[in-house]
């Protein structure tokens, strides 16, 4: 664990400082605990005269002390925020690069854990337990050699309590890791609930469903309850195990020191120094036992960022050079891409598709067929499981990551606005574009009379997840986005499903407007987008089953002629009144 977690510190300097005085802290403190031996013999002695040099080494060895434990503290706060921040940095980044399937809600929960809980838990055991427990163990050690100076039978004592007191330690390690680790899964769990509980608050309300025990949040909470008493009831036995073994250890070194006066090896006044000295060295094991479920707890939160960092995140480019365009590669193409969710059936198979400078594609299929899949993979948030996606005729996997988010607006189903001002919440698009830029974007979405409604203006937070913005509103601050982005790809998936006809009518002119200088691809049910696009691919099962012009596939009669009729038939349906009527 200790290897594990200063594997975390960068700063060499700083790990070298601390390795050099947790060993200068160690040896002081065997210095001074072994001095007692010789000072207590000669105090003991016929002569306490002869204790005067060892009471001036134990009144040179307390000072010396005091300074380097101070110093080691400080190196060991280092260290602590050092983790504190490596933890944070690394989880972030890994958690920002994995692919979006990825993201699962344990994985988020476990990412909360990580960062709101896990890096303080961390700096803190390191600092406060690990580090003095530490220097304590390695300074044990070493009085163990002292006293083995002393007597060969005494050093073997010494090893047999080692021995003893280490096995106690990883018996009661391991009764408490099993508990912990159903802790922390119970956790996590309370932690995806709450997340669940606070989004479909609209939903538990309209269904009337009180939180009770049978609950999903219920049951979560009812599962940490009892997961938290049992980390409690197994702390005990553990704890015992090692009282035990402590009290052996001491009873066995007494019962050496004794013997070893019977046969004349040692003076009577030695082996009451010797008993001193051994309390002493069992010191940090008792201290140890007290802490083991903090110790537990550090290996628990360890682990847990080790699972989050080790899930693979998207493979990206050594290089942080942008290769070049191939001359005449459409902006987007797809070849052969298939794709399927983790654990899950084919999603995509074959896909194959291009989408040029000036041209709109559209998207078309039942609900499920996987039309936002083709998107999400276009956009790399995941990778294909075969076939190539190609920005430019560049590999996408040969793109850094960030010149590759340059390349492309995307106004999709799940629009996420951050509770910032509305002017920085389209600012996100292109972070240096300034003010009268944002405001055209946003203006060109049909956000002006939003913009009259909120209080402060453009300069309104607009709540957690947009929260004060109605769905209508906040699909328009994503197409002001896109907008101010002007990239060479948009994608767009039901852009413009929340808002009315007429604004609908707006957008659509605003998005043509730039349309000629980039590519398009456009997943939309709503006829008048399709019928105006260069080519329709009509997706059904993930696989792309006709593809043509509106009219090439109206005049085929096949799957997409029928899904036109249909949809046709479906626009005159009226609601009037308590009858539904065909119009
Ligand atoms: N994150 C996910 N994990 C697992 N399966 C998923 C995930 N997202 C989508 N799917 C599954 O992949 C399939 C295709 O979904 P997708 O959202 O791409 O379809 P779609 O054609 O865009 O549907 P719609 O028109 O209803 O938006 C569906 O069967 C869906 O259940």
């Amino acid at each position: 664990m200790i290897g594990t977690l200063l594997g975390f510190v960068d700063d060499r300097a700083l790990l070298a400082r601390f390795r050099l005085l947790l060993a200068a802290s160690a040896v002081v403190r065997a210095a001074t605990v072994l001095t007692l031996f010789p000072l207590l013999r000669e105090l003991l002695s016929d002569d306490p005269a002869g204790a005067w040099p060892w009471i001036a080494l134990l009144a040179l060895l307390v000072p010396v002390s005091w300074v380097v434990d101070v110093r080691y503290a400080r190196a060991s706060f280092a260290i602590g925020f050092t983790l504190l921040r490596v933890v944070e940095q690394r989880v972030l980044q890994r958690f920002e690069r994995l692919a979006i399937p990825d993201v699962s809600p344990s994985v988020a929960s476990a990412t909360q854990r990580a960062l709101t809980a896990s890096g303080q838990e961390l700096c803190g055991a390191f600092a406060y337990v690990i580090a003095p427990l530490l220097a304590s163990l390695v300074a044990t050690l070493l009085i163990g050699l002292g006293l083995a100076v002393v007597s060969a039978w005494l050093g073997l004592a010494a090893l047999a309590s080692l021995v003893a007191l280490g096995l106690a330690m990883m018996a009661s390690g391991a009764l408490l890791r099993q508990a912990e680790a159903s802790y922390d899964a119970a956790s996590i769990e309370v932690g995806e609930r709450i997340v669940e509980f606070a989004q479909a608050q609209r939903v538990l309300r309209a269904s009337g469903r009180p939180v009770d025990a049978d609950a999903p949040l219920g049951r979560a909470l009812a599962a940490q309850r009892r997961a938290s008493l049992r980390l409690l009831r197994l702390a005990l036995p553990g704890t015992l195990l090692f009282a035990l073994a402590g009290q052996a250890a001491l009873a066995g070194l007494t019962v050496v020191a004794v013997a070893l006066s019977r046969d004349g090896t040692l003076s009577g006044a030695e082996v009451v120094a010797l008993v001193v000295v051994a309390v002493r060295f069992l010191e940090p094991f008792f201290t140890a036992a007290g802490l083991s479920a903090t110790l537990e707890v550090t290996r628990g939160s360890l682990q847990r960022i080790g699972r989050l960092l080790a899930t693979p995140p998207l493979p990206e480019p050594v290089s942080d050079v942008v290769p070049d365009p191939v001359p005449g590669a459409p902006t987007l193409e797809l070849r052969g891409v298939d794709f399927a969710y983790p654990g899950g059936p084919p999603v995509l198979r074959g896909v194959d598709l291009v989408a040029e400078r000036g041209r709109t594609v559209a998207v078309v299929g039942p609900s499920g067929s996987g039309k936002s899949t083709l998107l999400a993979v276009a956009a790399r948030l995941a990778d294909p499981s075969a076939g190539t996606v190609l920005h430019d005729g560049i590999p996408a996997r040969e793109l850094p990551l960030g010149a590759l988010s340059a390349r492309i607006g995307a106004v999709l189903q799940d629009v996420y606005l951050l509770d910032l001002p509305l002017l920085e919440n389209i600012r996100l698009a292109r972070p240096d574009a300034g003010d009268d830029e944002v405001r055209a974007a946003g203006s060109a979405a049909q956000l002006d009379d939003v913009v009259a409604r909120l209080p402060d203006g453009w300069r309104t937070r607009v709540g957690e997840a947009g929260a004060l913005l109605s769905g209508g509103e906040r699909q328009r601050v994503s197409i002001a986005r896109a907008l101010l982005k002007r990239a060479p790809l948009l994608l767009l998936d039901e852009a413009t499903s929340a808002v009315d006809a007429l604004t609908e009518r707006a957008l659509v002119a605003a998005l043509q407007a730039g349309a000629a200088e980039r590519a398009t691809i456009v997943v939309a049910h709503r006829l008048g987008t399709i019928a105006d696009a260069d080519e329709i691919l009509f997706v059904d099962g993930g696989a792309v089953v006709e593809r043509g012009t509106h009219a090439e596939l109206l005049a085929a009669g096949g799957r997409f002629a029928a899904y036109w009729r249909r949809r046709e038939a479906a626009a005159g349906w009226t609601l009037t009144g308590e009858a539904v009527t065909a119009g």
